[in-house]
């Protein structure tokens, strides 16, 4: 393939931003696509393809390039992909001869090189996986397949799929999810904004069913963010009752206002969290889900930049997040309510230890069940989701 001078330059700043900066990936590339109208759908490709594998195989591409010069890792990447090097592209690091000698050294170097992780990343999987790190790791590398969920309340799933196939997209079933559809490929730009699906993990769609919702209740989202599975909820709720959404985040609920009025959802009120809610909300609910901040460490595969931003001091950070929020929300239900706790990483720490940890210091509780998605078995990212109810 030849690859064109502007692209190649656009997907290097792209690295800069998300390596110098600290700039999210998605975001990034977003906004390039936005500001680029005129790139077709090859040159999206291409900017995607390549700037998304040099972010999760940095490390890796790093010591093949031996340099950590975006231009020089952009090189390592091409050639994998047996992509022809342009003779103008200058960069700062191996030759393409040296490149093919170390790329076969590169199997000889530690997991946290060829896996392409922090040290502390890879020491923190290690200690909470054991053995399973490898599996799980080498899973998180992987490119994530685009799932989506129909939106019920406009479209039950049989159809949505007949009128994806008929407008030309690949799209498959999903056993054991009735409302999800996997996409093989990139979802046309039409369907991305149309309120009758959701771009959403089949993980991340087990979520809402286990808080057990019927019409008519009351439900607390309460970490609502960009309001994923609050419009789950409302669609398994038919429309009726009410979803309260919380999160600390304007922005956030804003762009769930948005999205709940693209499908049709008219049972959600919004409310940013505020040192009242609690008082105000105290024993309101019949079901509580807190999706809570995490590390994330189950979703590398659609965010690989997450292994370069977070650190030590921020995984400690987020797990004493998830206790206090643990501490507080399951007080918005009424007697007999039960909440959900779930998050999008695979490490136990934040999982289960955080319920063994609740039960312990508030025995008011009791787990009810449990599940996990492992994205080494799954196609999925990696989830983790316990139900609780009074003891
Ligand atoms: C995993 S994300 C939620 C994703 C969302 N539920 C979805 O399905 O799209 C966690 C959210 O918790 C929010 N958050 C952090 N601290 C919070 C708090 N004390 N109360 C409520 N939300 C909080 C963050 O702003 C973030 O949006």
């Amino acid at each position: 393939m030849r690859i064109h001078r502007l692209l190649a330059e656009a997907s290097a700043g792209l690295l800069r931003e998300v390596f110098d900066q600290g700039e999210v990936l998605d975001r990034v590339v977003g906004q390039a696509f936005r500001k680029n109208p005129r790139w077709g759908k090859r040159d999206r490709n291409f900017v995607a393809e390549s700037v998304w594998d040099v972010v999760r195989w940095r490390r890796a591409l790093a010591y093949v390039c031996d340099s950590d010069e975006a231009g020089a890792m952009l090189v390592a990447t091409w050639r994998r992909k047996g992509f022809e090097i342009p003779e103008w592209w200058d960069w700062r690091g191996a030759s393409l001869d040296a490149m093919a000698e170390r790329e076969m050294e590169l199997a000889n170097q530690p997991r946290r090189v060829r896996e392409s992780i922090p040290d502390w990343m890879d020491g923190l999987g290690a200690e909470e996986l054991g053995p399973r790190w490898d599996e799980v790791l080498s899973a998180l590398n992987k490119r994530a397949p685009v799932f989506v969920r129909a939106n019920t309340l406009q479209i039950s799933g049989d159809v949505l799929l007949e009128l994806l196939t008929a407008d030309g997209v690949e799209a498959a079933v999903v056993p054991g999810l009735p409302d999800a559809i996997q996409i093989a490929g990139i979802l046309p730009k039409k369907w991305a904004v149309d309120g009758r699906l959701e771009i959403q993990d089949g993980g991340s769609q087990m979520i809402a069913p286990m808080v057990q919702v019927e019409p008519g209740m009351k439900v607390v989202d309460a970490c609502a963010g960009g309001g994923g599975k609050t419009l789950h909820l409302a669609a398994l709720m038919e429309g009726k009752g009410e979803v309260l959404a919380l999160d600390v985040n304007a922005r956030k609920l804003k762009q769930l206002s948005e999205r709940a009025k693209r499908a049709g959802v008219r049972n959600v009120r919004v409310a940013k969290w505020d040192s009242s809610t609690l008082r105000k909300y105290s024993g309101w609910a019949d079901r509580v889900l807190i999706d809570a901040p995490c590390s994330g460490l189950g979703t590398l595969r659609r965010q690989p930049d997450l292994k370069w931003r977070l650190d030590e001091a921020g995984f400690a950070k987020v797990k004493r997040t998830q206790r206090k929020l643990l501490d507080h929300y399951p007080e918005l239900l009424r007697e007999g309510g039960s909440f959900v706790y779930a998050t999008c990483s695979v490490m136990p720490s934040e999982n289960r230890g955080q319920i063994d940890n609740l039960l312990h210091r508030d025995p008011r509780w009791a787990l009810i069940e449990e599940a996990g998605v492992d994205p080494a078995t799954t196609d999925f990212d990696g989830f983790y989701m316990a139900r609780c109810g009074a003891a």
